[in-house]
């Protein structure tokens, strides 16, 4: 049987919640990740040195104790955000940079920003000290097709804020387009991205040929599959500048299955199983281990792990639902995956 041995892979981009939602779901990553990078998009947004520590205690509280998994925070980026919240966040080790939520952009992102110069100062700041901006790389101009969103977020903002801010060490999240491939790839070093699963794997057709498929939508949404194939292109390319980051992000079933269902694919119980089926299509299996755990440390500034898992071909069926308090669909729910997690 074929079998993969990987140092143990960090998700550089995660959504786990809160309460309830937060214990059912963080045990799907803590059992394949080391490390991951959590997102602050909570009711309240965590904006605060002090609530991402006190979440990240939440976070500890709801995996055992041994498991070895360890959070990261990433701040909810405001307007109002004190200049001195930078400094703080810049000498606290498990906060790892600020997260800009362009007002509307996505899931609970009405805190975010509105105009990117209101933010200036915090961002000259943040260049600074050095802290790294992830980005949700969407405009929110309601006259711009959602398509083009990711295209032109970067021809009107990120192209601009590159030119300002020439030191700013920025991540720009689930990159979907050619075109964010093509920005990272001609930004200096300091400029990388993550890649999902879903947006690896699938192009738009998956959203919505043969009927709508809430639970394959996201946002940044899936796009044609000339993106697809720039992105796999980038993830299996070998440049440092991409990496893994699931942006798994679990919605009740309720929320999903609706009229005007959420963004957001819960993918934490099969993404790292995904990646390896990626891959292995595009023949880059041994490229997956730099990918998965080793550029993204590499960019933090983080030693890489030192444990490994093991990844075995062998095929499996992704639950139809997540059992607990809160009914969850996994992305790929009642499919076959071609490799399994053994850890
Ligand atoms: N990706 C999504 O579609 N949703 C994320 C938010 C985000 O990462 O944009 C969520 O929090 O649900
Ligand atoms: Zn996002
Ligand atoms: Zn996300």
């Amino acid at each position: 049987m074929q079998t993969l041995t990987l140092t143990r892979p960090d998700d550089w981009h995660l959504h786990l919640r809160d309460g309830t939602l937060l214990a059912q779901v963080v045990p799907f990553s803590a059992r394949r990740f080391g490390r991951a990078l959590v997102m602050p998009n909570l009711k309240p947004p965590v904006t605060t040195v002090d609530a991402a520590l006190a979440y990240r205690n939440r976070i500890l509280k709801a995996v055992a104790p041994d498991c070895g998994f360890t959070p990261y925070i990433s701040l909810y980026l405001t307007e109002n955000t004190p200049l001195a919240e930078i400094t703080r966040a810049a000498a606290e080790p498990c906060v790892l940079g600020f997260k800009l939520y362009p007002a509307g952009a996505t899931t609970h992102s009405d805190a975010g920003v509105r105009r990117l110069e209101a933010v200036y100062p915090l961002l000259e700041a943040m260049e600074e000290q050095e802290l790294v901006l992830q980005v949700h790389g969407e405009v929110t101009d309601p006259d711009i097709d959602i398509f083009d969103r990711e295209a032109v977020f970067i021809e009107r903002e990120l192209v601009p804020l590159r030119q300002r801010f020439p030191a700013l060490r920025i991540v720009l999240e689930h990159v979907t387009t050619a075109e964010g491939v093509a920005f990272v790839q001609e930004s200096p070093p300091q400029v990388a991205a993550t890649i999902t699963p879903q947006h690896l794997r699938y192009n738009r057709n998956a959203l919505l040929a043969g009927g709508i498929h809430p639970h394959y939508y996201c946002l940044p949404v899936l796009k044609r599959e000339k993106h697809r194939q720039a992105l796999l292109a980038a993830a299996t390319s070998g440049s440092p500048k991409f990496f893994l980051g699931t942006d798994s992000a679990p919605h009740p079933r309720p929320a999903k299955e609706s009229a005007c269902g959420c963004a957001g694919c819960f993918t934490a119980p099969l993404a790292l199983e995904m990646y390896a089926e990626v891959f292995e299509q595009a023949c880059a299996l041994d490229r997956l281990e730099d990918f998965a755990s080793g550029f993204g440390a590499d960019f933090y500034g983080l030693p890489r792990n030192q444990e490994k898992v093991r990844l075995i071909r062998e095929s499996w069926k992704a639950p139809q639902t997540l059992g607990g308090e809160i009914p969850l669909v996994p992305l790929r729910a009642g499919e076959t995956i071609d490799w399994r997690c053994e850890t």
